[in-house]
């Protein structure tokens, strides 16, 4: 349900090729966010996020992507402000990326790919009782999208970087029982903000979308450690975890806010 892996040119203002939509859908993500149809809302709050590291779990090889877990029993890594009414828990980030560095992300900007994008899920345990029952909510989760470019090495995700060749095939998981997430975070505050869905399944429409509008920079090296993923178990033919991004979707009747003028 991934839809086709088509890449879409990043050419003129059609950069969306056979999106690939659920029936009746509305709010589908990811996006292409065109910067100058953005719209500055003045009410929007500063987002606030305090995470504890000591809540971080394991990273997981699912076979979609490589997760860091988090104890989302409690409120001590949440967010809050920005565009949301209530605060939200952090349960687990993940990142996609492409094989080569001319495509990756998720989301674009005015079609402009990012060699990779890194998201931040976050559920509302103010109202919903499990994580399961808020992503079938329209209010249910928050995912901060932060996107990555090629530049300098960084020394936050290097300890990440360090750890994944032990989970290099699907279902393996290894003990990863300290880590601040927010050493992912851009220094910029700036965001945009967009109501949409989750870009696996099960799909749902329960996704208020945080875009951070200034990239973190990451170096080849570790680029390439994502590269050397594998989407296969142990024993399995091979096959390398890239290019694990669902195409765009169509806008439809949303308007994208911006938190910055
Ligand atoms: N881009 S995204 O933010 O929409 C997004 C993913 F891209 C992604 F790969 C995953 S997953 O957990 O690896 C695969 C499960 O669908 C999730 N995980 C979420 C979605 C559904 C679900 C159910 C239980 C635990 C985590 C998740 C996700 F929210
Ligand atoms: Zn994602």
């Amino acid at each position: 349900v991934w839809g086709l892996k088509g890449v879409g040119s990043a050419l003129g203002p059609d950069c969306m090729k056979h999106p690939l939509t659920i029936p009746g859908g509305t709010r589908q993500s990811p996006i292409n966010i065109q910067w100058r149809d953005s719209v500055y809302d003045p009410f929007l709050k500063p987002l606030k996020i305090s995470y504890d590291p000591a809540t971080c779990l394991h990273i997981w090889n699912n076979g979609y992507s490589f997760l860091v877990e988090f104890d989302d029993s409690t409120d001590r890594s949440i967010i809050d402000g920005g565009p949301l009414e209530n605060q939200y828990r952090l349960k687990q980030f993940h990142f996609h990326w492409g094989a080569i560095n001319d495509w990756g992300s998720e989301h674009t900007v005015d079609c402009k790919f990012y060699p990779a994008e890194l998201h931040l899920v976050h559920w509302n345990a103010v109202v919903y009782p499990t994580f399961e029952e808020a992503v079938m909510e329209g209010d249910g989760l928050a995912v901060i999208g932060v996107f990555l470019k090629l530049g300098a090495r960084h020394e936050g995700l290097q300890t990440l970087v360090d750890a994944l060749p032990a989970v290099k095939h699907k279902d393996t998981v290894i003990e990863f029982d300290v880590f601040d997430p927010s050493c992912l975070m851009p220094s910029c505050p700036d965001y945009w903000t967009y109501a949409g869905s989750l870009t696996t399944p099960p799909l749902t429409e329960s996704v208020t979308w945080i875009i951070k509008k200034q990239p973190i920079e990451v170096d080849e090296d570790q680029l390439e450690a994502f590269r050397m993923l594998l989407f296969t178990s142990d024993g399995e033919e091979e096959k390398r975890m890239v290019d694990n991004f669902r195409p765009l979707q169509p806008l439809m009747n949303r308007t994208v806010r911006s938190s910055f003028q």
